[in-house]
């Protein structure tokens, strides 16, 4: 059974979407169709199970059959909702951001104690966030910490342009700048925190990426160069000159590469504070002090 654009109850409408997604052997087909049904229908998962035979107009399954047809065609269901949940935020995408992932949330756990510290100690925490991308991990982390300011680097302007807005919408924008610049070029002044989830991915193993990330995701946010570690040897180069005397690097880093890293860090003068695992219990973020 496909979506036909005609009236159908909310029920049958959950049904046929997560069929046609099923039927275009999309991984996670329950999923993604009830995000996209509540999405375009403005109802909720509790809608679905009260009110079944709630009737959705015409002209809203043509706009859920629109965006069924995307996912069926490998679009993330995310990319066609226009934007992401993140660390309890909801954030705009946009076609020049990386989506931002649940893994990266390990680094706002990890740092957020050293920005609460640095609140307590020098009553206000300043953050560089390099690759800002939608601004998701300089916005979580004053979301969580009132007292701290952010500026957030990208070299992509329309990058700079969501995370701004993104600022905006969450009522953050006071305390957050974000700055065009090649990584440190631009940067002047000292940092409580920088923090950065650079891209990382080899050039050579971009073409063999999951076809989601590989279509959607943007390249300059994956290709970290011939052996993915291009970014970590800029920021490991730089830093100091833009760290705080009891400073504070957190990177998130890809899950073969903590040796590397650390081995990059602790050349520049940094010695390995805490490595962090993800959610899969995969190497994910390491965090420097000045040795
Ligand atoms: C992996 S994405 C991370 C985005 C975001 N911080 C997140 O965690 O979701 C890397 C980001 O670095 C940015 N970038 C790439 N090269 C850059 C450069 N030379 N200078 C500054 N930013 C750069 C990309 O545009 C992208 O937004």
């Amino acid at each position: 059974m496909t979506v036909s654009s005609t009236c159908l109850t909310l029920a049958a409408l959950l049904q046929s979407a997560r069929q046609k997604l099923t039927e275009s052997a999309i991984e996670d087909p329950a999923f993604d169709s009830r995000l996209l049904v509540e999405h375009f229908t403005g109802t909720s998962r509790s809608d679905a199970i009260a009110r079944p035979d709630m009737p959705v107009k015409a002209s809203i399954v043509a706009q859920v059959e629109a965006a069924l047809e995307r996912r069926s065609r490998g679009e993330p269901v995310h990319r066609i909702l226009g934007f992401r949940e993140f660390y309890g935020l909801s954030l705009s995408l946009s076609s020049q951001t990386l989506e931002p992932r649940p893994d990266t949330e390990t680094l706002i756990d990890g740092l957020l104690p050293f920005l609460r510290q640095s609140v307590t100690r020098n009553g206000k925490c300043r953050v560089l966030d390099l690759g800002t991308g939608t601004g998701a991990i300089a916005l979580a982390l004053l979301a969580q910490v009132p007292e701290a300011e952010a500026v957030g680097v990208d070299i992509s302007g329309d990058a700079l342009a969501t995370a701004a807005r993104n600022a905006t919408s969450l009522g953050l924008s006071t305390r957050f700048t974000a700055l065009k610049s090649d990584w440190f070029e631009k940067i002047s002044g000292r940092y409580h925190v920088i923090a950065s989830n650079p891209p990382y991915i080899c050039s050579q193993e971009i073409a063999s990426l999951q076809r989601e990330v590989q279509l959607f995701d943007p390249l300059r946010a994956l290709d970290g160069g011939k052996d993915g570690l291009d970014a970590y040897r800029i920021i490991a180069r730089n830093a100091a000159s833009h760290l705080e005397t009891d400073g504070v690097i957190a990177v998130e880093i890809g899950s073969s590469q903590r040796l590397a890293v650390t081995a990059i860090f602790a050349n520049a003068g940094f010695c390995l504070m805490r490595a962090m695992t993800d959610l899969a219990g995969n190497d994910r973020v390491l965090l420097f002090a000045t040795a």
